[in-house]
């Protein structure tokens, strides 16, 4: 709990904090990544460019500031972005680094309104904040085997694979004689890629779209068309031109909390769009291997055929009944055979098929595809606690609930 002083503090700012949230992170980035410059390799180009990733930070650390006491309700926040961290190698004395710079950002945007009062109660929570991702990466770290110094290590693309006219999926085997890491369908990898263009060392992290086989990790990569708002997704980009069959790439153990309980029995409904297939793909060929009596339901929205990733493994025999929806489907695509709905997805229009009892659901795409099939579920009265997602890449979901 934090202190009666420090608890009425944070109340009485936050909500002028919450009002310069953004204008905070945003010159805490450019002081630290100006006096760090190294640390530059850690952080998303595109979503520092879109400022995407200051909203993210404010998000949470203005969640947590609100629910600091009552751990339920920070839980999953910490857990998501313990995870993250952990797929990129972050290291306890990062944290020393983002505190020294995020007080001062408060004190030069808030100005004379900080008083010592405020920025001892605003230190308070940031390292609460910090010790309580730094305890968890620590466990992550042990178990997994690894340190923060060796948390990457060197696979070989052994098959290359064309997904529709977007995407490819690489099959990595580790280097060194091993077998790779166990993971849990949903989880994630980092993959490194030097990026001589912009002199930049960059992490980005793949969802594993096989179900474990023991030998090797599969993930599956969207080539991502930049927009106004954000540059062509570099890494992505670079993947996709140059991860050819035998080259090798350095890459993270698998993290992240979106994964299925493979230890349950209960129906699974996957409700997936785009390239954010590639998670829920990977729990589908798990049911199909090792639970092809477990029940549940797959559903895809994409553009249309050409748009489809990992189309061609639809087939596996499981209790998994398939609703594949194409919302700009071509001449060729056949309804009936490769997709069963033309036209925008409307959860509600399916929930006959889709809502069931002691289901648990898990949702992945876009952010406006994930909060309106959050919202459709809630209002057949799923219970929230049911319904499982993980927003890619700088978690403003979260911050928008
Ligand atoms: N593990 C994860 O959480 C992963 C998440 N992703 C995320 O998934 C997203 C996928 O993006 P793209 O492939 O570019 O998708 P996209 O923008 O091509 O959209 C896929 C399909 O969903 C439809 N759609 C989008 N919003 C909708 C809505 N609100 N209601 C109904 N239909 C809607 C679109 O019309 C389109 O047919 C990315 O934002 C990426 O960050 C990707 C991989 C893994």
């Amino acid at each position: 709990m934090l202190a009666p002083n420090h608890r009425a503090t944070i109340d009485a700012t936050l909500p002028v904090v919450a009002a310069n949230a953004t204008a905070i992170t945003g010159r805490f980035y450019e002081r630290m990544l100006g006096a760090h410059p190294e640390l530059r390799n850690l952080f998303n180009q595109g979503n520092q460019a879109s400022g995407e990733q200051k909203q993210a930070l404010a998000g949470a650390v203005y969640a947590y500031a609100q629910h600091c006491d009552t751990p339920a309700a920070i839980e999953p926040l910490l857990n998501r972005i313990a995870h993250k961290h952990a797929s990129l190698g972050i290291s306890a004395d990062m944290y020393t680094i983002v505190g020294r710079h995020l007080m001062a950002a408060i004190g030069e945007i808030l100005g004379d309104a900080v008083t010592a009062e405020i920025a001892e109660a605003w230190d308070t929570v940031y390292w609460r904040f910090a010790g309580e991702l730094i305890a968890r990466e620590a466990v992550l770290y042990q178990d997994a085997g690894i340190t923060p110094a060796s948390f990457l290590r060197e696979y070989e693309v052994v098959e290359r694979v064309a997904e529709g006219d977007v995407a490819v999926s690489l099959r990595l085997a580790p280097t060194d004689d091993a077998p790779p890491p166990a993971f849990k369908p949903g989880q994630y990898v980092s993959v490194q890629v030097e990026l001589p263009e912009i002199s930049l060392r960059q992490l980005r992290q793949y969802s594993l779209s096989d179900a474990a086989d023991g030998k090797t990790l599969r993930i599956t990569v969207k080539r991502e068309v930049g927009d106004d708002a954000r540059p062509n997704g570099l890494v992505s980009t670079h993947l996709a031109r140059h991860a050819e069959t035998g080259s090798r790439w350095l890459v993270s153990n698998p993290f992240g909390d979106l994964a299925l309980d493979t230890g349950a029995t209960t129906p699974v409904v996957m409700v997936s769009a785009g390239v954010g297939v590639t998670p829920l793909h990977a729990m589908r060929r798990h049911l199909a291997r090792h639970q092809p009596q477990r029940r549940g339901v797959f559903v895809h929205v994409a553009a249309h055929g050409g748009r489809h990733i990992l189309k061609r493994e639809l087939d596996a025999a499981t209790q998994i009944d398939d609703l594949i929806v194409y919302d700009a489907a071509r001449s060729e695509d056949r309804l009936g055979s490769d997709h069963h709905h033309a036209g925008r997805f409307a959860l509600a229009e399916h929930a006959a098929t889709i809502v069931r009892p002691d289901a648990d659901y898990y949702l992945c795409g876009p952010l406006p595809f994930m909060t309106a099939q959050r919202d459709a579920l809630l209002g057949q009265g799923v219970a929230a606690k049911r319904v499982h997602f993980e927003v890619f890449g700088p978690d403003l979901l979260t911050a928008t609930l």
